[in-house]
């Protein structure tokens, strides 16, 4: 497979790096048409500029990384989802951003050149394209969808294609479509589209509403194979709500507008860049580059990753490829993870209790954790009940029960995975809140048979991180003495 690619520590190619992105040049050149080119104005040299932010958007909070050139950690920072009963998502996350960037003051902002977004998979709602107002309720990346609704992707999507999931984005916006809801809006002048959580929260920055990227747009029913949507989407009659312009990951979109500069202090020409998914985020920022090594994001939920040499997509398992570059990450998400375990115990609990756990020995209880039922990877079942009982007498045995079990399920994952023709699995990098816990590593390797390490960077915000750096220094490398500045101040398309 080829390697050949964009080193995402140091901008530039190496053949060592992660697989290098390839955009069609008819793409670049209709991107640039339907936007009247970029703008040239007064030239940046960006020489100042070397610090990198990437901001992710998980299932129990917000993270920032900011990396100097090169991928050395300068700053992170955590900031909780604002607590509230029937939690106004967008609400939330919008809070959430505008708090994280106010962090940054610690940080000598002008040296920011750049800023990527990474969000949950599927994650998306109906927005005004003008004001980019939010026209309907956030669907969240394990949000099931009426069975009606997977029933009319069924028809149009091929066989096996991740769109036909019950939890899909594309899913979603059949249930839209269905309902009426975008044609109400349409009625209501409300100019809606699709766009995901990530995609969102990025246009709040860059103030462009119609921009995705490769992943994101996945479940969407995007094909990073093309790169584009296929001709069985682009003639439903919602195809004018999907995003329009789909980025390869990474990819520089537009300078920061400059209302959005002055509320953050981020300087007028940081690039906003094409984002990711989190569990693809944490694959990057795993830095793993030989087919047959996979990273096992280890959050809320269970998503595994493995760079294979061939694409498998089989949705009738909860299985799907990834693009990065030239290769192939093929994987799927569980909704077993440490959602379950934070049902019980606390994050101090977890770990006096997990060193208490003999990880040599297999519990007896045979558990499928889950917080509901409803299962997407390895098996694809919105009603599989979760599996708990009995529970023992200590506490020790009981959470060793549930670790093994959900070490369980990441085994028949990646052994699924081998079964449909992926790259056989030989070293698992872990990302995520649970990438902490020893006992759960040791348990897992036994359970896997292959060595299980913690990434060097654990955080899927460091993977975003990574990706704004390579949009930025590809964006110097294509305009190196200009910089498209937003008809709106800030920066324009590029
Ligand atoms: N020591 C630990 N052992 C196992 N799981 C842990 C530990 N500490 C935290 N977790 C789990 O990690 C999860 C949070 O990880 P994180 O990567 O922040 O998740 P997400 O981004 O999906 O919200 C929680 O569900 C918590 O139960
Ligand atoms: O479960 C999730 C929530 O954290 C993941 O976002 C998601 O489902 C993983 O999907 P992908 O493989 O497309 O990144």
């Amino acid at each position: 497979m080829n390697l050949q690619t964009c080193d995402l520590e140091h901008g530039t190619a190496n053949t060592k790096q992660l697989p290098r992105r390839t955009r069609t040049l008819p793409e670049q050149a209709r991107s640039r048409r339907q936007h009247g080119g970029f703008h040239r104005s007064v030239p940046t040299c960006r020489c100042h500029q070397d610090l990198f932010v990437g901001l992710d958007f998980g299932t129990s909070g917000a993270r920032a990384h900011v990396i100097q050139n090169g991928g050395k950690l300068e700053a992170d920072f955590r900031q909780e989802y604002k607590e509230g009963g029937e939690l106004d998502w967008a609400d939330a996350w919008q809070t959430a951003l505008w708090q994280l960037l106010k962090r940054l003051d610690s940080v000598d902002k002008s040296r920011i050149g750049a800023l990527a977004i990474d969000g949950t998979s599927s994650t998306c709602m109906l927005v005004n394209q003008d004001t980019l107002e939010v026209v309907s309720a956030p669907q969240l990346y394990n949000a099931t969808q009426l069975t009606s609704s997977v029933q009319a992707v069924k028809e149009i999507a091929p066989p096996g294609h991740t769109a036909t999931a019950s939890t899909s984005a594309l899913c979603k916006m059949m249930t839209w479509h269905n309902t009426g809801t975008w044609q109400k809006a349409e009625v209501e002048r409300k100019r809606p589209c699709l766009l995901h959580q990530a995609d969102w929260l990025a246009a709040l920055l860059h103030g462009q509403t119609r921009h995705s990227d490769w992943n994101n747009a996945l479940k969407l029913g995007f094909d990073p194979a093309l790169p584009g949507y296929p001709p069985w989407l682009m003639s439903q009659p919602y195809a004018g709500m999907l995003p329009r312009h789909v980025h390869a990951p990474g990819e520089a979109i537009a300078t920061i507008t400059a209302e959005a500069a002055a509320r953050t202090g981020l300087p007028a020409d940081c690039l906003i860049c094409a984002g990711t998914t989190d569990s693809n985020a944490a694959f990057i920022a795993a830095g793993v580059t030989q087919p047959g090594e996979a990273v096992t994001s280890l959050g809320s939920t269970l998503a595994v990753k493995l760079l294979s040499e061939t694409r498998v997509d089989r949705a009738e398992y909860g299985i799907y490829s990834h693009r990065l570059g030239d290769a192939w990450l093929v994987g799927g998400a569980s909704n077993t993870g440490g959602a379950v375990l934070k049902q019980f115990f606390s994050s101090a609990k977890l770990k006096e209790l997990s060193a208490r756990i003999d990880a040599s020995s297999p519990s007896p209880l045979q558990y499928y954790p889950l917080t509901c039922p409803g299962e997407r990877f390895p098996i694809n079942d919105p009603a599989l009940e979760p599996c708990m009982e009995p529970r023992p007498q200590g506490d020790a045995d009981f959470l060793h029960g549930l670790l093994e079990g959900i070490a369980r399920v990441e085994a028949q994952a990646y052994g699924r995975l081998e079964e449909l023709g992926a790259t056989h699995l030989t070293k698992v990098v872990t990302a995520g809140g649970g990438a902490a816990n020893e006992a759960w590593t040791n348990i897992r390797s036994r359970v896997l048979g292959v060595p299980v390490i913690a990434s060097p960077h654990g955080e899927a915000a460091h993977g975003a991180a990574l990706l704004a750096q390579q949009g930025f220094h590809e964006h110097r490398r294509l305009h190196a003495h200009t910089t498209c500045l937003n008809p709106r101040g800030g920066g324009g398309i590029l």
